[in-house]
């Protein structure tokens, strides 16, 4: 995507990441000229925004400047620094943050987490199935130092669900009733609950045994093994509400 501005003179790297003060790595300048970089800056999360709710069917932006202003989130974006007669061009954008969530696993069982979480992904759509969207889902990974497997995937469009099964052999996704995705890897295993730590134990009110328990890797699971509260169930939706 090409600006009125010289894209390079903004951003100086190929990938460059952004947070909620929205200043490009490398800035330097007085008063005026971070306001004219925030405006820039926010120009163009605006248009990748609305280019990716409109490359998914979206009615409205999930990425705004505004939105990242107000957020905990990362906004990487990639820069063709070739494009548009040396000014450079955006090729694409990726944003990622935590979100408290409940998700269950195959078996019914769920648990309280908040992991990271791809929120928006979205290459030009001139550019797209050339590699750039690996490019920067693999420096996003580097940076935050976290596997594929281990992060939570908001709404995934059909696009992005092959392309991590291209890329991270990730397959079957355990779809969860909040619209996110997870995979089997993301729970812990059996020989890691065999280690979580137990920190309560007590009694239900129906006498049935249940336990809370803490993991090594943040996720707080919930389970009871015996009668009704054994069966999968929805998480209660105010719950979910407080968790939003
Ligand atoms: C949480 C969310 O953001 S969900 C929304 C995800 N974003 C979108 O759907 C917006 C439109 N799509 C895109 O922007 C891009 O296709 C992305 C971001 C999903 C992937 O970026 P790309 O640069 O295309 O990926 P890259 O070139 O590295 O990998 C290509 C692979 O992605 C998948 N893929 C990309 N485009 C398509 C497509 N049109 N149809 C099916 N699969 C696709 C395929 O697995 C493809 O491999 P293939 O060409 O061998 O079949």
């Amino acid at each position: 995507m090409e600006f009125k501005f010289s894209v390079n003179e903004l951003f100086k790297q190929p990938i460059v990441e952004l947070n909620q003060n929205l200043i490009p790595p490398g800035f330097s300048g007085d008063r005026r000229a971070l306001w004219d970089t925030v405006n820039k800056v926010s120009e163009v999360i605006n248009a990748m925004g609305e280019a990716s709710a409109k490359a998914q069917g979206l009615s409205k932006p999930i990425t705004t400047a505004d939105r990242l202003r107000n957020s905990e989130h990362r906004l990487y974006l990639l820069v063709d620094q070739q494009a548009n007669s040396g000014k450079g061009a955006v090729t694409g954008m990726l944003k990622t943050g935590s979100k408290g969530l409940y998700v269950f696993d195959r078996e019914g069982q769920h648990y309280q987490v908040s992991p990271p979480c791809v929120l928006d992904f979205y290459v030009h759509d001139t550019r797209q199935r050339t590699g750039l969207g690996k490019r920067l889902f693999e420096h996003m990974l580097q940076k935050e130092g976290i596997e594929p497997v281990k992060m939570a995937i908001d709404r995934p469009s059909e696009k992005l669900l092959g392309f991590l099964n291209k890329h991270y052999g990730l397959h079957s996704p355990v779809k969860q009733m909040n619209n996110y995705v997870v995979y089997d890897g993301f729970f812990p295993k059996a020989s890691d609950n065999n280690q979580q730590q137990e920190i309560e134990r007590d009694q239900s009110p129906s006498g049935t045994r249940v336990t809370k328990k803490d993991s090594a890797n943040g996720l707080q699971s919930f389970s009871s093994a015996y009668g009704r509260y054994g069966a999968p169930r929805p998480p209660c939706s105010m719950g979910q509400v407080l968790l939003h």
